[in-house]
């Protein structure tokens, strides 16, 4: 029997999944050691790898079949379009994804204005604002800390992930208008999914009953 192979994100989502793979039977001890500098496990009894990666490369490895499964935020799901398919809401890193900015930025959105966005995820902002508002923007690629761009004036708006709307609220910011909810995800590969079937959807049926 060949290994399956996951790739989990090494953030916010990776202590959530590894909790669930446990209540389905599905340990790796060694992936528990928060000193450990080790990128991949491995479960020798049940035939399973298990990587960590940053969260926006879950989706390439799985796409180009160097993992079979991945769990990764419904957000990098939709900021990477690659080719897999995803097969499961586990329901946790619940999120929203949203416009926001300073209250005075409303009208600004109302009246279709040529505005800055600036954002993690330009794929999501793009598709949000051309495809679906019609409204051109001007879109600012940035890598963190997205609330500081309107107060500093780089724009007027941003796209980002609202959980507890504490970050907007201690910079005097606010949602303007909700693009879509968000949560961890189970992609699987599009080959993988044919060839590894039985063994995926076991692990899928499995995963389904305890969430
Ligand atoms: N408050 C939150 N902020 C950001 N992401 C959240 C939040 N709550 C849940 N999530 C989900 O957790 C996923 C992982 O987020 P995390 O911040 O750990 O890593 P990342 O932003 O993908 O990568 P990095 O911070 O390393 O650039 C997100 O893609 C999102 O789906
Ligand atoms: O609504 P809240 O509960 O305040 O959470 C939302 C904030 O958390 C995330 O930032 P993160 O901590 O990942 O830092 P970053 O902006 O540097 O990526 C996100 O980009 C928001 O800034």
């Amino acid at each position: 029997m060949r290994y399956l192979t996951f790739a989990l994100g090494k953030g916010r989502l990776a202590k959530k999944t590894l909790e669930l793979f446990e209540k389905i039977g599905i340990t790796c001890e060694e992936m528990k050691d928060p000193d450990s500098r080790k990128l991949i496990f491995v479960n020798e009894e049940l035939k399973l790898k298990f990587f960590l990666s940053k969260g926006p490369d879950v989706p390439t490895y799985v796409e180009y079949g160097a993992a079979d499964i991945g769990v990764v935020g419904k957000d990098t799901i939709l900021e990477e379009q690659r080719k897999l398919y995803e097969v499961l809401d586990l329901g946790f890193g619940k999120c929203r994804m949203c416009v926001c900015g300073p209250a005075g930025a409303r009208k600004l959105l109302k009246h279709q204005e040529l505005i800055r966005v600036a954002t993690k995820y330009p794929n999501i902002a793009k598709d949000y604002f051309y495809n679906q508002k019609h409204q051109t923007v001007e879109i600012i690629k940035l890598n963190g800390s997205i609330e500081l761009a309107p107060i500093v004036g780089l724009s007027e708006v941003i796209v980002d992930i609202v959980e507890t709307g504490s970050t907007l609220r201690e910079n005097g910011l606010e949602v303007l208008e909700e693009i879509c909810p968000l949560s961890a995800r189970v992609v699987v590969n599009q080959v993988s999914m044919k060839m590894e079937n039985e063994r995926i959807a076991r692990i899928l049926t499995d995963l389904k009953s305890v969430i």
